[in-house]
């Protein structure tokens, strides 16, 4: 090696950014120093005069593993390299983690002389670690959902109350982006004022209907926020959800029992009033023409007195919902009273109304209850009149059924229409 070569490699190893340190090879002595740059005085706190001759053991102390230092002897002695963590102590008695190998050093005749050594302090990269794992730690411990996803929303995080809640083990969703959850409850409107407020810098908070991974939907209070660097640019996105299932079910529980008869779940006469009301009101403004079906079970009283009470509760169970399944989603099937049902069909024409009716009038008398058997239908039709009031339609509809009965049952009668 020229000289000048040689004054390059020193140079090098005495302006390099990772501490390096050079001892001799005498085992029994500790291996003491020999050259040592600026990095290794540096991170150690010892002058190149204060570490020259002294074995590098002084830097060991109470948190140094023992192991690590077991493992180095090993390797010293077989002239093997050696790398390991472990803490150290400066001079000033702070300590320090360091990350460090040591590599043997021959003659040209294969003789053991030195061993050198490169270090560095990750005292700082293992602190950050550290808080890294502490602060994913406190968000598995928050009972709140949490998830975190990258710049272009995929997931990076999902907390223990987040995978719980959803059913998704967090390796699933890892990579994946929080579509998985839509239920469909949302509509673009929705999504567009979330992707707005994101991309604006704010904050989205808004009540989500998420779908788990059973299929099943639940509820989530839900607040979205972006995460800036320095330069202002999103990164990341956190969310933070409160699963309100159990609130929202008891809601519903609290409307439904307002609403529904206890029995049959199907509307009850009051909220069946009102929405008799509504659709008279579509109805009159030019929503189409709307028409009422009351219909009354057959020698009902008979079926109590033979089979008994809950017999009779199972086939207004049972009729109840061979009338919802006939009906369209939007019509209405109430409840009247008794073993009387009122069905209410909005911007359905007559025609269309009287075969619904006929058609369930078929399907009641077709059915067979295990105990009771065979019950059939009366069915009263009747179609809005300009400036009817509903307490009139309804009359008239009860007429018909009225005539129904007396026509000998298991029939449908239309009332005629007025004006
Ligand atoms: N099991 C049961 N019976 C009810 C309920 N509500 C009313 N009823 C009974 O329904 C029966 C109605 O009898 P009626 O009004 O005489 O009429 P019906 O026997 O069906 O005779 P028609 O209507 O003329 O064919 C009465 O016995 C009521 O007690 C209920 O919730 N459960």
């Amino acid at each position: 090696m020229s000289t000048s070569q040689l004054q390059l490699f020193q140079s090098a190893v005495m302006q390099s950014w990772n501490a390096i340190v050079i001892t001799d090879a005498d085992l029994a002595a500790g291996c003491c120093v020999e050259i040592a740059n600026p990095a290794f005085c540096a991170m150690t706190g010892y002058s190149l005069d204060e570490l020259r001759g002294r074995p590098l053991k002084m830097l060991q102390g109470p948190d140094t593993d023992p192991a690590v230092i077991d493992h180095l002897r090993a390797c010293l002695r077989e002239a093997r390299f050696f790398e390991g963590t472990t803490t150290n102590y400066r001079k000033d008695g702070s300590s320090y983690i360091v990350r460090w190998n040591i590599s043997p050093v021959r003659d040209d005749d294969g003789v053991l002389t030195h061993f050198i050594s490169v270090q560095q302090d990750i005292s700082e990269h293992v602190r950050t670690e550290r808080e890294n794992r502490l602060l994913a730690r406190a968000l598995d411990a928050t009972s709140d959902p949490v998830l975190l996803t990258d710049a272009q929303a995929r997931i990076i995080f999902a907390n223990t109350a987040f995978v719980e809640v959803t059913g998704y083990p967090a390796s699933e969703i890892r990579g994946r982006t929080p579509a998985l959850f839509k239920s469909g409850a949302h509509d673009d409107a929705f999504y567009a004022g979330l992707r707005s407020s994101l991309a604006s810098g704010q904050d989205f908070r808004a009540t989500f209907i998420n779908r788990r991974r059973d299929g099943s939907l639940y509820h989530a209070e839900q607040s979205i926020s972006p995460i800036c660097d320095e330069a202002g640019r999103i990164t990341h996105y956190v969310s933070v959800s409160k699963d309100i299932s159990q609130r929202v079910d008891m809601e519903q529980a609290l409307r439904d029992a307002a609403t529904r008869d206890k029995l049959t779940g199907l509307y009850n006469r009051h909220r069946g009033e009102q929405l008799l009301e509504e659709a008279a009101a579509e109805a009159r403004t030019g929503g189409g023409p709307l028409t009422v079906i009351v219909c009354d079970v057959d020698h009902f009283k008979q079926v109590n007195d033979r089979f008994g009470h809950p017999a009779g509760d199972r086939i207004l169970i049972e009729v109840s919902g061979i009338l919802r399944q006939s009906v369209r989603g939007r019509d209405a099937v109430i409840r009247w009273g008794g073993e009387e049902f009122v069905i209410v069909l909005d911007a359905c024409p007559q025609a269309a109304a009287i075969d619904l009716a006929e058609r369930i009038r078929v399907r009641i008398a077709a059915h067979r209850d295990v105990e009771v058997g065979r019950v059939t239908l009366s069915l009263g039709l009747a179609t809005l009149a300009p400036a009817e009031s509903t307490d009139e339609l309804i009359a008239r509809a009860d007429a018909a059924l009225y005539q129904a009965k007396r026509g000998g049952r298991d029939r449908l009668c239309v009332a005629e229409s007025r004006g």
